[in-house]
């Protein structure tokens, strides 16, 4: 019997896609192609190279190329789209949408036309309207196409909560639904330290603060950093994404999909809680909301659709 190992190319081999690699190589879940424009061909190939001689130290094995042919990307099982612009001090993420759409559309082209049954998982913002962009270009079921918010703004929700409480990232639990943007929607009813309602822990001010600083979690650390944005909590939540896929783990993670009617919507990728397997987008798991609730979902549902009115 011959084994297979798993593809993963990663597009974009700036500071999200050459973390993603790394991770995905640390967890060996397979060979990774990093792709990017021709002119940064050598530090791609240089930085795959310097990851791949990690390996030995590390103990992990995994080819890691770098290259701009995406040739190299032939039969990906997942194909990771980080590639385009990221925002600077100042700039909400929408600011992107030009250059990024472009980006896109290059990028998906090239990649379908060598791996036309891969999972695609987007990463490049503002990411709602990337990923239906992505969905469009590739021909592919919406189930294969996927974005990446909410693991990633979940993961925001969870320091803060430990951090307050003082206990441990793992007992803890968020839920985040909606764009990935200030009005995203960070639920607390569902949310849980060791299966303890979080609202019996933490006073209802306390938790509004916190959720408020999630909401702004990706623009804390654009000012932080101050000539880029996030990329190690990014990249984790991507590899989650991948290896949930790569494995069947049948995982309950929120997902940008492609909504047809469920949570009252239609034609539009937004974040919502999804089952992630071999097949992509298994299942979107559809949650009674409050009322408050749903103006929240309905609002962030706009700030996206006003964004996808943009794309050209
Ligand atoms: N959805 C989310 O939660 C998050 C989204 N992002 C987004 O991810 C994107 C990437 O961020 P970073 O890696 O920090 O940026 P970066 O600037 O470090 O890397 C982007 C890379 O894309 C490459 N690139 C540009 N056009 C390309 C093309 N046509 N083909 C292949 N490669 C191309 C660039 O040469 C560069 O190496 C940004 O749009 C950022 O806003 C970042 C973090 C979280
Ligand atoms: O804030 C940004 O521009 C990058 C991003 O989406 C995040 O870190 O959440």
């Amino acid at each position: 019997m011959t084994l297979k190992r798993n593809k993963i190319s990663v597009i974009g081999g700036g500071f999200t896609g050459a973390t993603t690699a790394f991770l995905l190589a640390q967890k060996e879940l397979g060979d990774i192609v990093l792709v990017d424009i021709p002119q940064a061909e050598n530090p791609t190939k240089g930085k795959a190279l310097d990851m791949a001689e990690a390996g030995p130290v590390q103990g992990f094995d995994a080819s890691i190329i770098g290259t701009s042919n995406y040739e190299d990307t032939k039969d990906s099982d997942v194909v990771i789209i980080t590639a385009g612009i990221a925002r600077k001090p100042g700039m909400s993420r929408d600011d992107l949408v030009q250059t990024n759409q472009k980006v896109m559309k290059s990028v998906t082209s090239e990649i379908v036309k060598y791996s036309p049954n891969t999972i695609i998982i987007v990463l490049t913002n503002p990411v709602d309207a990337m990923t239906y962009t992505v969905y469009k270009e590739s021909g592919l079921p919406k189930e294969r196409v996927i974005g990446q918010s909410g693991v990633l703004d979940t993961a925001r929700f969870r320091t803060f909560v430990a951090q307050e409480l003082n206990l441990s990232v793992k007992d803890v639990t968020g839920f985040v639904l909606g764009g990935h943007g200030d009005d995203m929607v960070p639920l607390v009813r569902y949310s849980y330290a060791g299966g303890i309602p979080l609202e019996k822990l933490i006073d209802a001010a306390r938790l509004e603060e916190i959720v408020d600083r999630t909401r702004k979690g990706g623009a804390e650390i654009v000012n932080l950093l101050g000539n880029g944005s996030a990329y190690y909590a990014p990249a984790a939540a991507l590899v989650e994404m991948a290896e949930a896929i790569l494995k069947d783990q049948k995982r309950v993670l929120p997902s940008i999909a492609y909504l047809e009617g469920e949570y009252g919507m239609d034609g539009i990728y937004l974040g919502v809680p999804t089952v992630l397997g071999a097949g992509g987008i298994e299942k979107i798991i559809e949650l009674d909301l409050t009322e408050e609730e749903k103006e929240l979902l309905s609002k962030s549902a706009d700030s996206v659709k006003a964004v996808m009115n943009v794309l050209a």
